[in-house]
């Protein structure tokens, strides 16, 4: 890995040159006695192939669509130059306030059709939960290099989210700043979250939650929990009470999950992935008859959205021990492979002088079609704060 001064000119030349690259940094990459400020990195590809991920035993960066039918992206490892940078701290700073209201009316009127048809699903006993998105297209009048300084807005913005930027001449650019980890797999630890039901942020994480949320927010957690049981390759899976967490201009119930793979994880990993996606908080229950609701009756294609992306096997140094009795780690550094995968929501696609913003909601037998809308408002938010100047 390059420390690199010139890290965002390096992001617009590869953009220029029309070479793949992601850069991107994780929520934990917070300051420590070790490491003073966040890190952001990239891996700028060295050509313009489309790779994909075959058998998830490869090392790069992933990014895969929803649906498992197509093809997952890869930015292999080998074939890219790795650098970093570090950027001052920043805080969640979205503002609420700064609400832009655009009410388009037949964009309002399909999906309320659409959330309609999915709560009488649901109660005629069909489904249990379903997630249902749609796009919201914005003019973004810039030029594509400027999607680089939209990063930096977002990195700025959102310190809590896996930010990043995403490039593929052949598939196009994508950038978002989600709240959701879909796993993370170190030695033969890993970890998952529910994450689910939302409210406005307006000041304070003290809150109380309603019953749909509550129920919505259990929904996946429970079936997340069930799935990795029925997988029987997992030892002491241990999980927290629910608790509220804050994602820029808005606040979730989240459901810290973890647990020890009993099996080697290089073997497991493709299968364990696959356990989770698509997980409850974005596609729905029973899991195939939700995904085959989202295909038959979205009007629209998912493409990357509520896919997932992120670090796939890639090694990780772990310098010695603070511990001074402990002398053998004292005097070795490690490397573990790591895979630190996360959902793609809170995104857009830049697509000519465009920007596309994907939204969705989690809709169970007791929502509201309106305030499942508003929902989808409050989400654009992350994105359109930093698309408006
Ligand atoms: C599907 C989305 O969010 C999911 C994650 C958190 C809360 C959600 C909800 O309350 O509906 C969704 O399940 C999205 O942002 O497009």
């Amino acid at each position: 890995m390059i420390i690199s001064d010139d890290f965002f000119d390096q992001l617009h030349i590869q953009l220029q040159k029309g070479l793949p690259f992601v850069a991107y940094r994780k929520p934990e990459s917070k300051p420590s006695r070790h490491q003073a400020e966040p890190r952001v990195k990239a891996f700028l590809q060295s050509d313009s192939q489309l790779y994909q991920v075959d058998d998830y035993t490869e090392s790069g960066f992933v990014f895969a669509p929803f649906d498992q039918e197509e093809s997952a992206i890869l930015i292999p490892l080998e074939k890219s130059t790795c650098i970093e940078t570090v950027l001052n701290s920043s805080s969640e700073n979205s503002d609420s306030s700064k609400d832009i209201a655009v009410e388009a009316e037949a964009a309002k009127n399909s999906h309320i059709e659409l959330v309609e048809k999915g709560i009488a699903t649901i109660r005629s006993g069909k489904l249990q939960k379903v997630v249902l998105s749609r796009q919201e297209i914005f003019d973004f009048a810039d030029s594509l290099e400027d999607a680089v300084k939209l990063f930096h807005k977002l990195l700025a913005t959102y310190s809590s989210a896996f930010v990043y930027i995403w490039f593929h001449p052949e598939i196009g650019l994508w950038l978002g700043a989600t709240p959701e980890a879909l796993l993370e797999v170190e030695r033969s630890r890993f970890k998952t979250m529910a994450l689910a039901g939302t409210q406005k942020y307006q000041g304070t994480e003290d809150v109380t939650w309603g019953e749909k949320e509550k129920v919505e927010q259990q929904l996946v957690t429970d079936s997340v929990l069930n799935d990795l049981e029925q997988l029987q390759s997992m030892d002491k899976i241990e999980h927290s009470e629910p608790y509220t967490t804050r994602a820029g201009s808005l606040l979730h119930l989240r459901t810290d999950i973890q647990g020890v793979l009993k099996v080697n994880v290089e073997n497991a990993l493709k299968k364990l992935i696959f356990t989770l996606h698509p997980t409850p908080a974005i596609c729905g229950l029973p899991k195939e008859a939700a995904k085959d609701f989202i295909l038959k009756n979205e009007a629209y294609h998912r493409s990357y959205y509520s896919g997932f992306l992120g670090e796939l096997n890639v090694p990780v140094t772990h310098h010695r021990s603070s511990n001074r009795n402990n002398r053998e780690n004292q005097a070795y550094a490690s490397i573990v492979k790591t895979t630190r995968l996360f959902v793609n929501l809170r995104c857009m696609q830049l697509v000519g002088n465009k920007a596309v913003l994907y939204i969705g909601g989690g809709i169970t037998k007791d929502s509201n079609a309106e305030k499942e809308w508003e929902e989808t408002q409050n989400k654009a938010q992350t994105m359109k704060a930093v698309l408006v100047k």
